[in-house]
């Protein structure tokens, strides 16, 4: 699919100038063909108003007979026109197996919506091209550089995508944006098939207030719909159920309309909190232990050129290694997952599979792909202390996050533990004790790695390594990872993620009986 990655949606934006190119091949060769038209046409034409030019002329008398049994019918019959649409049918189809599909349309829905939700957005303001959080006394959290806004026909289709899974919540805003910017252009320039938009955004409208309890509303915009179509039976057939509801019960208007929670979040709210938090929330007061440091770890390959070590917190311990990869190192790793990026998928159960909590794409690559791949290992295990040689730990797995890409609160390690069937075990070496994860690009904004239960989120640093023990000494997991990708509002997020395992860590991190450690 295209909408999961960034990268996939750069493609598209590729293909899409191949389609340009094609049909400005296609209108200069069909400007040709009318311009040749004309021609024949004022040549005709002109013949015919000139005095002189009369048929007693047997020269003229000859060229209206080969006018008339051999150019008319040429000019008639051109097949011309059917060559260029055939060539520009055929371009079409040689990209059209790599163009968006449904699929994509309604994962680029959710996309917006996901972002309004997360980012608490105004539904008018996306529309009218900015990111304002509804709480306006909060600043803009993206100023794009080209204001550019949706159409009538864009938010119907948001609104649509709601609509079609009954979430009436977010069809609502999006439904009512639509009627109202198709109301604004109606008659402006194309009445036919604006009056059969705007008809359409009223009905599914109207069908949502009702769905929502709120009959008067439903009444009022079926009767505007009624004023564009009177003679539609199921409209006026609704109209009359809604009198009757209204009469009879009055409006069901309670509390107000609830988000539908189609996430498994028990804490979203705080999760969403974290994600608008511009960054990492320190106490007021940094405590003295947090801080900045170099660090060797006893290891040569840190001696001339130490680690930059921040740490973030303590219980549990995030440390964040400043500068851990250069530039062109972060360019050589996505270029070489690039071909190879694949929807990610998670552990469930036995089983790995698509989720919508998950909206990347990832590959994994080994550290025999590229000299440079094998440098970061040796960087890693030189800054954790920690065995990376395989079995120990995972390949790199290298992620591209997508439209409102995000990765909701999550552990990184098996919670059922011991559990031999989480695919997490195939390795047969043990839990994921630790994480370290690259960031290879800088977002625009949003995407930051929130810790829920830790209550701080990390913005995004490029060329910056986060690192966290997802296991205690004792070998249980630490409830206090919980960790998530927030969704990423504007740009392209590219993270490397290096899951250590239990086993071949025995004696550089050796166990403990003290359950608090
Ligand atoms: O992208 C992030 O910030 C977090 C990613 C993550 O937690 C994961 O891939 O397991
Ligand atoms: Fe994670």
């Amino acid at each position: 699919d295209t909408f999961s990655a960034l990268r996939s949606v750069r493609q598209a934006r590729g293909n899409e100038g191949r389609l340009l190119r094609r049909l400005r091949a296609y209108l200069r060769e069909e400007s040709t063909r009318l311009r040749r038209l004309s021609r024949f046409y004022e040549k005709v034409r002109a013949l015919h108003q000139d005095p002189g030019a009369s048929v007693d002329n047997p020269l003229l008398a000859f060229s209206l007979i080969k006018r008339l049994s051999s150019d008319w019918p040429s000019v008639v019959y051109s097949s011309e026109a059917t060559e260029n649409s055939r060539a520009l049918h055929v371009g079409f189809q040689e990209l059209q197996r790599e163009l968006p599909g449904a699929e994509d349309l309604d994962g680029a829905a959710r996309a917006l919506m996901r972002l309004q939700d997360v980012y608490a957005l105004s539904v008018k303001g996306m529309a009218n091209g900015l990111f304002q959080p509804t709480s306006t006394d909060r600043p803009p959290l993206y100023s794009p550089g080209r204001r550019v806004s949706l159409s009538a026909d864009d938010c119907f289709h948001v609104g649509k995508v709601a609509y079609d899974t009954g979430d009436y919540y977010h069809s609502i805003a999006w439904l009512e944006e639509a009627v109202s910017r198709f109301r604004l252009s109606y008659g402006s320039w194309n009445p036919e098939e604006e009056r059969g938009s705007l008809e359409d955004a009223l009905d599914y409208l109207a069908f949502s207030y009702f769905m929502a309890g709120n009959i008067s509303h439903a009444l009022t915009l079926s009767r505007e719909f009624l004023h564009y179509d009177p003679s539609n039976q199921r409209v006026t057939r609704n109209v009359a159920k809604y009198e009757k509801l209204l009469a009879t019960h009055g409006d069901r208007v309670g509390a107000p309309l609830q988000r539908p929670n189609v996430t498994q979040l028990q804490n979203r709210d705080a999760y969403e909190e974290l994600c608008q938090g511009l960054g990492a929330q320190m106490a007021p007061e940094r405590p003295s232990h947090l801080g900045c440091s170099y660090e060797t770890n006893g290891s040569p390959y840190l001696l001339l050129q130490p680690a930059k070590k921040e740490t973030l917190r303590l219980q549990p311990y995030i440390v964040l290694y400043h500068d851990f990869v250069s530039d062109a190192e972060a360019e050589t790793i996505k270029g070489l997952a690039g071909p190879w990026l694949q929807r990610s998928v998670v552990a469930s159960g036995e089983k790995q599979q698509k989720v919508e909590y998950r909206i990347s794409k990832s590959a994994w690559l080994k550290d025999t792909a590229d000299p440079v791949v094998q440098a970061l290992e040796l960087r890693m295990a030189a800054i954790t202390g920690l065995d990376l040689r395989p079995p120990y730990a995972e390949y790199l797995q290298v992620v591209n996050y997508g439209l409102g890409g995000h990765y909701e609160p999550h552990f990184d390690h098996a919670t059922v533990r011991r559990s031999r069937k989480s695919p997490l075990y195939r390795m047969k070496s043990g839990n994921r004790i630790a994480t370290v994860m690259i960031y290879l690009s800088a977002v625009e904004a949003g995407g930051s790695t929130a810790f829920i239960y830790a209550n701080f989120s990390v913005p995004v640093v490029k060329n910056a390594a986060l690192f966290w023990w997802n296991l205690r000494r004792n070998g249980d997991g630490d409830g206090d990872t919980l960790h998530a990708g927030c969704p990423v509002l504007a740009g392209d997020k590219w993270v490397a993620n290096k899951w250590i395992h239990e086993y071949g860590q025995e004696f550089r991190r050796p166990c403990s009986r003290d359950p608090r450690d």
